[in-house]
């Protein structure tokens, strides 16, 4: 068992993984990208997200990891639906687009949308899209982690698939 001042020794070490290492060992998992919007009683927002997950599918629920200091961060927090949607191949260009520092409304004009069951806006071309609710929200560290539970799915079957890796876009055919 540690003592006190053991204890007391290794919660205030500093971290053994900085910042740094933690993101160039990050850019080695690839990873589909999404734009992750939502629409409600705090307006209309959207941003670039590789960090989603899928939990359970009882029910069916995704995690979308955002930081709390993003632009987007109190309208998400004002508002319960979320769509994600994963990009298509092709659709790189959306993801730069909402990947920071771009005006809301033209963020939105780079695209045609619907709106989901929720609300949220659909993004029209996209390889799937998972319309959701917030069913829970905790924060670690610097991000928020939104637990979205979905009530509805739209995908394209023929689309390839947009890649994150390396710090760069790949793009993979579909079958
Ligand atoms: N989870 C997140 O919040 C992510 C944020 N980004 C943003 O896009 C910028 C460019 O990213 P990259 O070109 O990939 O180069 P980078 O060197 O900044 O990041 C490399 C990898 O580290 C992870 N990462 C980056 N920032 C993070 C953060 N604040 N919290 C948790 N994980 C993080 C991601 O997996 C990212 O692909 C980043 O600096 C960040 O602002 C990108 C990917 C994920
Ligand atoms: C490829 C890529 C992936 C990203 N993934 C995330 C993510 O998972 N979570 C997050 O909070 N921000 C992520 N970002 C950053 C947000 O997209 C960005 O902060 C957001 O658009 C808000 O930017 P703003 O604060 O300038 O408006 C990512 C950016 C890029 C380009």
């Amino acid at each position: 068992m540690k003592s006190q001042q053991q204890l007391h020794e290794v919660l205030t070490m500093p971290p053994l993984v900085d910042k740094q290492s933690f993101r160039n060992a990050m850019s080695t998992l690839a990873a589909a990208v999404n734009v992750v919007t939502t629409d409600g009683p705090g307006g209309r927002a959207g941003f670039t997200a590789t960090a989603v997950c899928s939990v359970c599918d009882e029910p069916p629920t995704l995690l979308v990891c955002l930081n709390r200091s993003a632009s987007v961060y109190d309208t998400f927090n004002r508002n319960d639906s979320v769509c994600v949607n994963t990009l298509a191949d092709h659709q790189s260009d959306l993801s730069n687009l909402f990947g920071g520092k771009t005006d809301m409304d033209q963020r939105f004009a780079g695209a045609q949308w619907s709106k989901a069951v929720t609300g949220a806006p659909v993004l029209d071309e996209a390889l799937v899209s998972f319309d959701c609710t917030v069913s829970k929200r905790t924060s670690v560290g610097t991000h928020d982690i939104l637990f979205c539970e979905v009530v509805s799915v739209r995908q394209h079957d023929d689309a390839g698939s947009l890649v994150y890796f390396d710090r760069g876009y790949h793009h993979l055919k579909g079958q």
